[in-house]
This record gives C-alpha cells, structure tokens and sequence, in this order.
C-alpha cells in the first residue's frame, strides 16, 4: 500500500488514539538517519516472500500451542502449507524461535519483555531479516536496541507509520502484527496463514485491547483486497 492509500487509515489512527503525527515524523527521520549512517541505504530484500506460503505468528497466548499442532500436522502432511517463510510480530519471535528461526520479524522494539527485543537482535545477528518501526513512542527504544544492531548478516528495513522520509519505508498497518499481513501481501505472498492472532483476548490493558480491535479492521481490509483481485483469502490457523 502505497502511502497516499494509507494516509486516510493513518489520520483515523492519529484521532482515535490521540498520537502525535510530529512525534511520528521526528522518530522516522532518526530511524532513517540512523539507519543510513549505519547499515548504508536501506535495500528492500523481501523477494523471498514472492509466491510462497507466508506464516505470520502474533503473540497472543495461544501462538506456542498453535505452533506445536501447525509443526505436528506439516509433519504428518508435507503438502500442508508447504515449506513456508515464517515471519515473526515483535514478542511472537521469541515464541517462534522456540521451534525455528524466524525469517522476517516485524518489530517496534516495545515487546512486552526485555528479552523480546534481545532475541530479535540475535535473530538478525544470524540472518534474519528485521523491519525496525518507528513511531512517536517508541523513540526511547529505539535509542536503547539501535546501537545493539551489528552490521552482518541479516538485512535491517526501517520502516515508519507517517509520511517516509528518505531511507525509510511505510507499506501500511499499525500494531506489528497486522503490519507483517500488510508486508507479506505487498510483496506478493500467495497464501498468508495467521498463528496466534486473537483479537478477543482478554487478558491484555484496555489500551491494547483499542489496538487489537485496530489491528482486526486493517487485517480484512488486505483480506478484502486479496479478494477482489482474485488472490486467496487470509486464512486463521484452525487446531
Ligand atoms: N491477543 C494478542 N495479544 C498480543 N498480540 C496479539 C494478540 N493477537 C494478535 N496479536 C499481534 O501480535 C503482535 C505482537 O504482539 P506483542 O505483544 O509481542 O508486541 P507489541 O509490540 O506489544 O505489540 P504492539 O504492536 O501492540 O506494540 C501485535 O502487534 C498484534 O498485532
Ligand atoms: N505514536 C504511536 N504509534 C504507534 C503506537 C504507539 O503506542 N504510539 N503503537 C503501535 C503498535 O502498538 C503502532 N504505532
């Protein structure tokens, strides 16, 4: 989604939770600037999801369950979801990892523990790729983590919810998880399976239950969209 498609959902977000667009625009322009100067001009490494199967992991409660019965049922059947590329929404990746490596993790760096930022930057020292995100709350983080992203192996995307400035990408989508949905459909995912993905959990703050109800309508307007150009429906994985 380009940004002029995505500016109308973005003034709707910046009204219902009463962000400020000049934070968001101060946070990209460092992450861009940082980025730059430290990992060179950002390239846009994600052929890999091209026509493949993509399985996307969100962190609700039931994801590691969720992923023992996936692994179980593609071991008993290898024409199941075939060899898909796995991509990881911030404290999802340390969940994931568990069972493998993440190929692509989506991240604001605010997971709900210290750990959840410590293994994605392990993931990227190891070769997966990262697309870091920056918004106006989260320039704390990104002061913190950045320094503790090594140049190496891994490609490092920066990516931001306003208006990109140079060096920067927005494809759309809010919380991490529906932000990956938004990625994998950008770069022409041709089926998207969704773990760990509950947008009636009641168990997390009234804040977050705004942003998963969010995250819920961004998620059937890609599905919505999928449709309409003939391309298959965004499927809930089912135990
Ligand atoms: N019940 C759920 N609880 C938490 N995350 C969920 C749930 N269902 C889906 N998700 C998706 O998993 C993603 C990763 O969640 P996690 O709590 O690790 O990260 P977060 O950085 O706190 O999330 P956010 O994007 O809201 O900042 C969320 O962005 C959300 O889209
Ligand atoms: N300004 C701002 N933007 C966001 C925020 C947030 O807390 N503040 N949280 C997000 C995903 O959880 C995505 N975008």
């Amino acid at each position: 989604m380009n940004f002029e498609e995505w500016a109308p959902y973005y003034e709707k977000i910046l009204t219902e939770f009463g962000f400020s667009k000049e934070r968001d625009e101060m946070s990209a322009t460092y992450l861009s600037a940082y980025s730059l100067q430290n990992f060179g001009p950002a390239l846009l490494n994600l052929d890999q999801i091209r026509g493949r199967n993509v399985l996307i992991c969100g962190n609700a409660p039931a994801l590691e369950s969720e992923l023992l019965s996936f692994f179980s049922k593609s071991e008993n059947n290898p024409d199941f979801f075939s060899s898909p590329i796995f991509i990881a929404a911030d404290g999802a990746a340390s969940v994931l990892m568990q069972f493998r490596q993440p190929d692509i993790i989506v991240t604001d760096l605010d997971g709900k523990r210290e750990r959840d930022a410590e293994n994605e930057i392990s993931c990227f020292a190891s070769g997966a790729t990262i697309l870091v995100h920056a918004h106006g709350d989260n320039r704390d983080k990104l002061e913190k983590y950045l320094p503790q992203f090594k140049k190496g192996t891994g490609f490092f995307i920066p990516t931001c919810q306003c208006r990109p400035p140079r060096n920067i990408y927005n494809f759309g989508g809010f919380t991490d998880g529906d932000r990956c949905i938004f990625l994998a459909d950008a770069f022409g995912a041709r089926n998207i399976l969704l773990l760990g993905f509950d947008f009636n959990d009641q168990q997390v703050t009234d804040f977050k239950k705004k942003k998963l109800g969010c995250a819920k309508k961004l998620i059937q307007k890609v599905n919505q969209k999928r449709i309409n150009r003939g391309d298959s429906e965004i499927l809930f994985f089912k135990k």
